[in-house]
């Protein structure tokens, strides 16, 4: 079974490494989407694979470290593009969430990528 939960940050960053000409080289914002999946055996007590409440409470320092951010300037994310945060994202939020499967960060709705373990 795999369960899945939505957060969202808003964050500014601007790709160091694409072209001169591109667009997205100059510092600009976007209204971030992550979901978090996890899988595993359903508890026949409880009915969770895990609560979401406790989902929320891993995710919520990460979060925080991410929302109204300037994402060049977060460590680790010196080029902030929606796979290297997915990545990111996967590696501090694993630890305390060990049945966590995907990280999928949205930067537009159209726009996404996805890190699965
Ligand atoms: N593979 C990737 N490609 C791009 C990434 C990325 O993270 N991974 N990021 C960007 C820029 O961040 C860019 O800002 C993307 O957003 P946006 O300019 O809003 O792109 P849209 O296509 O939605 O723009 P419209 O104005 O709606 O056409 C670029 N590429
Ligand atoms: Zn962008």
């Amino acid at each position: 079974m795999t369960i899945t939960q939505g957060f969202t940050f808003e964050a500014a960053h601007h790709l160091p490494h694409v072209p001169e000409t591109h667009r997205c080289r100059r510092l600009h914002g976007h209204s971030y989407r992550v979901e978090l999946t996890l899988s595993g055996e359903v508890d026949p007590h409880t009915g969770f694979v895990i609560d979401f409440f406790d989902v929320e409470a891993a995710f919520a320092p990460v979060l925080a470290r991410l929302d109204h951010h300037l994402l060049n300037e977060v460590e680790g994310l010196q080029n902030p593009t929606a796979e290297n945060i997915a990545l990111w994202i996967f590696r501090k939020v694993s630890p305390d969430l060990p049945r966590l499967t995907a990280v999928k960060v949205f930067e537009t709705p159209m726009c996404w990528a996805e890190f699965q373990a």
